[in-house]
């Protein structure tokens, strides 16, 4: 029995898939954003079999459940399942005490100073797609243009920068095309979750129907996704022993460690007698697999995002060179040999070009979580009920699915203006009072990508400058187009919302006509 049939919501057709061909097939956001439009912050869907769900962009709702997530809003047990599954029982499966436990042991190695740090990486490897890139223009056929799958070649430079930055350990994704940890992690999320025909969206959500006892049988099923899964987890613990062996030898050889560096940090909470303070072998290594795919599929996918408005807009790719340029001159002529972070700093259109892709595409769109006890939802507008209420709060009642809608949030007219869904960077540079009102939410310029609280994204930070320098490489050396197909490229509703084609969504992609500038 639900407490929430009073929310105003779509009309809904079908008994067994309820909204939810609306919802998941299609792109991100397809159906979603005419409902926001014509409901608000807060409305009310249909799941299988009639269920009720919540779909929350209300920034106060959303920041009421990010807030409140180690006590009444955690993830609920099948989320959890399905991410022990795919990354172990790391930071992003743990909970409660247990969860902040993680976090604290984690959090220093991605502090501001050293996330800042980790530039060059990023610039080194961004250098080296490039050279890939003008290898590949200067063999298109007029010697400096190319249809070039970018989603893939960003998805393996940011691999080999996470190795190096985060792991000292050189994957050489860019240079070796069949790296198998770069085969089986790249696009696991869009090929394992791809929500490509209804039968597979009726699979995939009728498993949280299932006892969530019963998942590790599941497990051991000869499943195409468990296999792919197991192929996965063996693949990232295999890599992850490697890293360690070497980490282990470093330090035994006399090399000096740090406190805020990744791998030192993990390796010595292993090593911790101290309960507080230690690591399993077993949480080591989810750890790290953690981190393997939180931290590159992501970024890699954020980027292409960016680079797909970009290839749309020559004028705004116009004034980003003159920026780049600008700040590349400056550097020059004080005599230095490489830009650093306060470069980085100085360039606002850059930045909100960056804001701009990431505010429209985030790549996490939606966070599912249930309350484990009834509680009240606070809005920040009031919204009118089915029997004529107007109401400020909704009681929502133990076990509600509710959907925490980061792409809905980032395109919320009373927070974004009525250009919420236009690509626009000038929105940031003309004060950042002006571009948001009412309840500020998330992690990075209130942009809801890195979601809020104590789940929010350890990486935020090193994502942010990994993407504005390969920003910076990409268009100093290049300008972006799209190809002429009648192909769409859309927003796959998989695990992560990566670039997807409309006529294959289950692979992620992102072909751009990439001219080599010299
Ligand atoms: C643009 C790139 C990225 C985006 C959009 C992103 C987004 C997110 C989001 C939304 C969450 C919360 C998920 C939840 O609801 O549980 C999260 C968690 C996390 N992210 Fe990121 N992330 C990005 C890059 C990174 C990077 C580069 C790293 C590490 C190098 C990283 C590490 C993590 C970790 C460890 C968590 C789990 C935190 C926890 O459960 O306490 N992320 N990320």
């Amino acid at each position: 029995h639900s407490s929430i049939t009073c929310i105003y919501g779509p009309p809904c057709s079908s008994f067994i898939m309820g909204n939810f061909s609306e919802y998941f097939l299609g792109e991100v956001g397809e159906h979603e954003f005419a409902w926001q439009e014509q409901y608000g912050g807060v409305y009310r869907i249909k799941g299988l079999f009639g269920q009720d769900r919540l779909i929350i962009s209300d920034p106060k709702a959303l920041q009421h459940c990010y807030q409140n997530n180690d006590t009444i809003w955690p993830k609920p047990a099948t989320r959890r399942e399905w991410e022990r599954l795919i990354l172990g029982r790391g930071v992003s499966w743990a909970q409660g005490q247990d969860h902040k436990r993680h976090r604290k042991i984690l959090s220093p190695a991605f502090g501001n100073i050293e996330s800042r740090g980790m530039m060059p990486v990023f610039r080194k490897m961004a250098d080296r797609m490039c050279q890939h890139w003008k290898d590949c223009t200067s063999h298109g056929s007029n010697g400096t243009s190319a249809v070039i799958d970018v989603a893939d070649w960003i998805s393996k430079a940011a691999l080999d920068a996470l190795g190096e930055a985060a792991f000292h350990y050189e994957f050489n994704c860019l240079e070796n095309q069949d790296n198998k940890l770069a085969k089986t992690f790249s696009s696991l999320l869009v090929h394992t979750f791809a929500h490509s025909t209804k039968r597979r969206i009726f699979v995939q959500r009728a498993i949280s129907f299932i006892p969530v006892s019963w998942l590790p049988i599941m497990e051991r099923l000869p499943l195409t996704i468990m296999q792919r899964l197991r192929e996965a987890a063996e693949e990232g613990d295999r890599v992850v022993r490697e890293l360690v062996k070497k980490r282990v030898d470093a330090m035994d050889a006399g090399m000096p460690q740090s406190k805020r560096d990744l791998m030192d940090i993990l390796v010595q909470a292993n090593l911790s007698a101290d309960p507080v303070s230690r690591l399993s072998d077993e949480e080591l290594s989810a750890q790290l697999r953690t981190i393997m795919v939180a931290g590159h599929e992501t970024t890699g996918s954020q980027l292409c995002w960016v680079l797909y408005e970009l290839a749309r807009r020559p004028e705004a790719q116009g004034k980003l060179r003159a920026e780049i340029f600008e700040m590349l001159q400056r550097v020059t002529d004080r005599g230095d040999k490489e830009y650093n972070m306060a470069d980085l700093d100085t360039m606002k259109y850059t930045q909100a070009v960056l804001k701009e892709g990431l505010r429209l595409h985030p790549v996490i769109y939606v966070s599912f979580v249930a309350p484990t006890k009834d509680d009240v939802l606070p809005l920040s507008e009031p919204i009118r009920t089915t029997d004529g209420r107007l109401i400020n709060e909704i009681p929502v009642r133990a076990g509600q699915y509710v959907h925490l809608s980061l792409a809905g949030y980032n395109r919320l007219q009373s927070v974004w203006g009525n250009d919420a869904h236009d690509f626009r960077p000038e929105r940031w540079l003309s004060g950042y009072s002006s571009a948001t009102k009412g309840t500020q939410f998330g992690v990075y310029s209130n942009l809801g990508n890195f979601a809020s609280g104590d789940v929010s994204c350890l990486g935020w930070r090193f994502a942010v400058i990994e993407m504005q320098t390969m920003l910076i490489e990409i268009f100093r050396n290049f300008s972006v187009s799209m190809p002429e197909t009648e192909d769409k490229v859309i927003r796959s509703t998989g695990g992560l919302m990566t670039p997807v084609l409309a006529s294959s969504p289950q692979k992620k992609q992102l072909p751009l006509l990439v001219t080599s500038l010299r």
